[in-house]
């Protein structure tokens, strides 16, 4: 009956979980997921969790069905996170939000959406990106296309590269960006730069769609949103969808949203019924616990305010990080460049390490890096951190 069904290779970064866990290496250092470790190498609760999770818990109270978009406050959270707590398409109902199954529950539900209602629209990613955006992608029928970003021999971006592939999109095409904290490259654009993106987009009617999945571990909450807050000044049709899973460490919770900012009040009550509609068909409403999590951290200022002071404070010690490694790095190869180590923003460093290289580190340091050779610097601390750059720079040097 089932024997025509193929085998699962397995995911590249979620596998390396597993080999990480059944690795006994005494000294194993796991740089392949995107989990923040605090400086003990722990996965911290957040302070502003603990409170939340304690209202939550005393009196404990019934678990019912949320609503298809989720707990109202969890979608305002998510709104004023991304667009700003004052912003005017907030207060003219522009913003079709839904809570949605973390990050990637808000890009399969956001490709579904582009399957059904934009049939004929490609979507393109950056090349490269995070894997599983090709798979929702192709997963939900979409054809997925890539654009030109990252220039792997000055460790740069392709911008001038990109422009100009865009230019040569049809309308309506998706166009898949990171706001902040590229991943897998570490790579931003500046402000200026999606000042000229956000022009190209425009002129061709092409859809952005942005997925915010670091905010915070870049520059700031709002810097970090520049370029969502910048498209929706310039009038322009906007998917985003977001992630708690890294900047309220609650990854198993599941929680994030898809927002559609549209331009009429008629058009983002038909997008809302249709994402509900979607969600309804697909997995029927979102996490309850996660949802209450994120409905009191954003709702409540005081608890707020902790919130991002935590977040900023898991930035900083990635950043302590990477300057660290770059000097540690220097000083035993001083003939290398690596200062790509802190022009990279967020959690990710794109090494640039050979696959041999990678497999090496694995097999005889027992340090796991996703094998495009995407290291994720938030598994460094001050314990680890001579032992990793010791092992780089050996394997570097042979
Ligand atoms: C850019 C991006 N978008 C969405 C997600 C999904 O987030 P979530 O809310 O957990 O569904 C991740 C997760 N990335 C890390 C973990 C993973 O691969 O699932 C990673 O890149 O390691 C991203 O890196």
């Amino acid at each position: 009956m089932f024997e025509r069904i193929d085998y699962y290779a397995g995911d590249p970064i979620l596998g390396l979980m597993e080999k990480y866990s059944a690795d006994n290496n005494p000294n194993k250092v796991n740089l392949g997921i995107g989990i923040y470790y605090d400086e003990n190498g722990v996965l911290p609760v957040l302070d502003c969790v603990k409170t939340a999770e304690a209202r939550i818990a005393d009196p404990i109270a019934p678990r019912p069905y949320l609503p298809m978009a989720g707990l109202p406050g969890h979608r305002k959270g998510c709104q004023e996170l991304l667009f700003g707590k004052d912003s005017q398409i907030l207060q003219d109902g522009l913003v079709a939000t839904i809570a949605t199954i973390g990050g990637s529950g808000a890009l399969k539900v956001g490709a579904e959406f582009i399957h059904e209602w934009f049939p004929q629209s490609k979507c393109y990613v950056s090349d490269p990106t995070w894997g599983n955006h090709i798979a929702i992608f192709e997963g939900s029928d979409v054809e997925v296309g890539k654009y030109p970003y990252y220039d792997k021999a000055n460790s740069s971006i392709k911008f001038d590269e990109m422009i100009a592939f865009f230019e040569t999109l049809n309308k309506n095409d998706v166009i898949l960006l990171h706001p902040c904290c590229h991943n897998p490259t570490g790579l931003d654009l500046t402000q200026a730069q999606w000042d000229t993106v956000l022009n190209v987009i425009k002129a061709r009617e092409l859809i952005p769609f942005m997925d915010i999945a670091y905010q915070g571990f870049g520059e700031d909450m709002d810097s970090d949103a520049y370029a969502i807050r910048k498209a929706v000044e310039m009038g322009l049709p906007l998917f985003v969808s977001n992630s708690f899973s890294k900047n309220l460490s609650l990854y198993g919770e599941r929680v994030g949203g898809l927002s559609v900012v549209c331009l009429t009040v008629d058009e983002a009550e038909r997008v809302f019924g249709q994402l509900n509609a979607m969600v309804r068909r697909i997995y029927s409403s979102p996490p309850s616990h996660g949802g209450h999590v994120v409905d009191i951290v954003m709702n409540d200022e005081a608890l707020h305010e902790q919130w991002v002071g935590e977040v900023y404070a898991m930035r900083d010690r990635i950043k302590a990080m990477r300057l660290k490694l770059k000097s540690v790095l220097e000083a035993k190869i001083p003939n290398r460049n690596f200062d790509y180590i802190t022009r990279q923003n967020g959690m990710f460093s794109f090494t640039g390490l050979t696959p041999e290289q990678v497999e090496r580190l694995q097999s005889e340091y027992g340090i796991y890096m996703v094998s495009n050779s995407r290291m994720c610097v938030a598994g460094l601390n001050t314990s680890n951190i001579d032992y990793v750059a010791n092992a780089m720079a050996d394997v570097l040097k042979d």
